[in-house]
């Protein structure tokens, strides 16, 4: 279930750890180049995360654990990569989530590498069991939406939201996969496109006004989305327009499903407002890959993530099973 190379004969995952390099699919580029980035020092892991090189909160917190695997490799003073790290991105929960593991791992005498290992290991294990308990809920036929990318890329392997699809498909059910483009980044024209065609499941892209002219003719059974952080309340920051997609759902009766695994839970969060939501470049909103589509006076504000309130939700898939949002606290450890 892993990313295909190029050239289709290797298999492997968005980011791994290999001869003190922290390797990652150059996600910028796909899918017109596949190549890979090499960060060899905590501030090249650092730029990779800002930089989008890699980019889905699981992904950004595996990333994040081999970086400081690396700086402790290198003899570097962890707190200080601990820091670098932790100013690269602030929506994503699992990055915080990530780099307190490993400082409670280097602290405890465990040994780096292993322990990064294990870390990715485990969420990618992780989102294995979210497509298995979110496949439950996919019926043959169904037509499903998603939003931006929450798929292998944006994990390392199955992906949050895809596993579930992914399981389907492979377990015989005919589906068909509504791909939002998510601008500005294009997330989902680049990566999920991608990653469909990879695993031979039916789709078509989007514009990102489009969903709700398709809801509304009934043509799309249920949402699956990722989830950056979730707050006590089952409140959800995800890319932006999630939000939206989730209003337009609620309002034609079409179940609301959003898939993240616990290291994405931020419980020490009573509720959505207070998440710190990432605003970034103006000229990713300006510009259209290298082309400027708007006029040079014009500016723009450029917010990555938005929150949809818990009522809006169906019920969230996690390694754990599905729950609604008011039951989450049940999670808790
Ligand atoms: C499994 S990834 C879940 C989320 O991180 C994903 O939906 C998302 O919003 C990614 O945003 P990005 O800005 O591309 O990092």
């Amino acid at each position: 279930m892993r990313i295909k190379s190029e050239d289709g004969t290797k298999e492997m995952r968005a980011v791994w750890f290999e001869d003190g390099i922290v390797k990652l699919i150059d996600q910028r580029q796909l899918p017109a180049n596949f190549e890979i980035f090499e960060a060899k020092t905590t501030e090249e892991v650092a730029y990779a995360i800002k930089e989008m090189v890699v980019r889905g909160a699981p992904a950004i917190g595996i990333t994040a654990a081999y970086g400081m695997a690396q700086a402790s490799l290198q003899g570097r003073n962890v707190d200080e990569a601990f820091e670098i790290l932790r100013n690269t991105r602030p929506t994503a929960h699992d990055l915080f989530y990530a780099l307190r593991s490993m400082m409670d791992a280097i602290n405890s005498g465990e040994d780096p590498v292993k322990k990064a290992e294990e870390y990715a290991n485990d969420i990618i294990g992780r989102c294995e069991k979210i497509g298995e308990y979110g496949e439950k809920l996919i019926k043959d036929g169904y037509r499903i939406l998603t939003h931006c990318n929450a798929g292998a890329l944006a994990v390392g392997d199955w992906g949050t939201a895809t596993a579930p699809i992914r399981k389907a498909h492979r377990n015989g059910k005919k589906i068909f996969v509504w791909v939002d483009e998510t601008r500005p980044r294009l997330q989902g024209a680049r990566l999920t496109a991608w990653e469909m065609v990879q695993e031979g499941i039916e789709h078509a892209i989007i514009a990102d006004n489009a969903a709700g002219y398709f809801m509304r003719k009934g043509e799309i059974d249920m949402v699956i989305v990722g989830a950056d952080r979730i707050t006590s309340n089952g409140d959800v920051a995800n890319k932006i327009g999630t939000y939206e997609k989730a209003v337009v759902a609620k309002e034609n009766g079409i179940p609301f499903y959003v898939a993240a695994p616990i290291s994405t839970f931020d419980f020490s969060l009573e509720n959505g407002d207070q998440i710190p939501i990432e605003e970034r470049r103006e000229e990713e909103v300006l510009f259209c890959r290298e082309c400027r589509i708007a006029p040079q006076e014009s500016h723009a504000r450029n917010p990555a993530f938005d929150v949809t309130p818990a009522k809006y939700i169906t019920g969230i898939i996690t390694e754990k099973g599905v729950f609604k949002p008011e039951e989450i606290w049940k999670l808790k450890s």
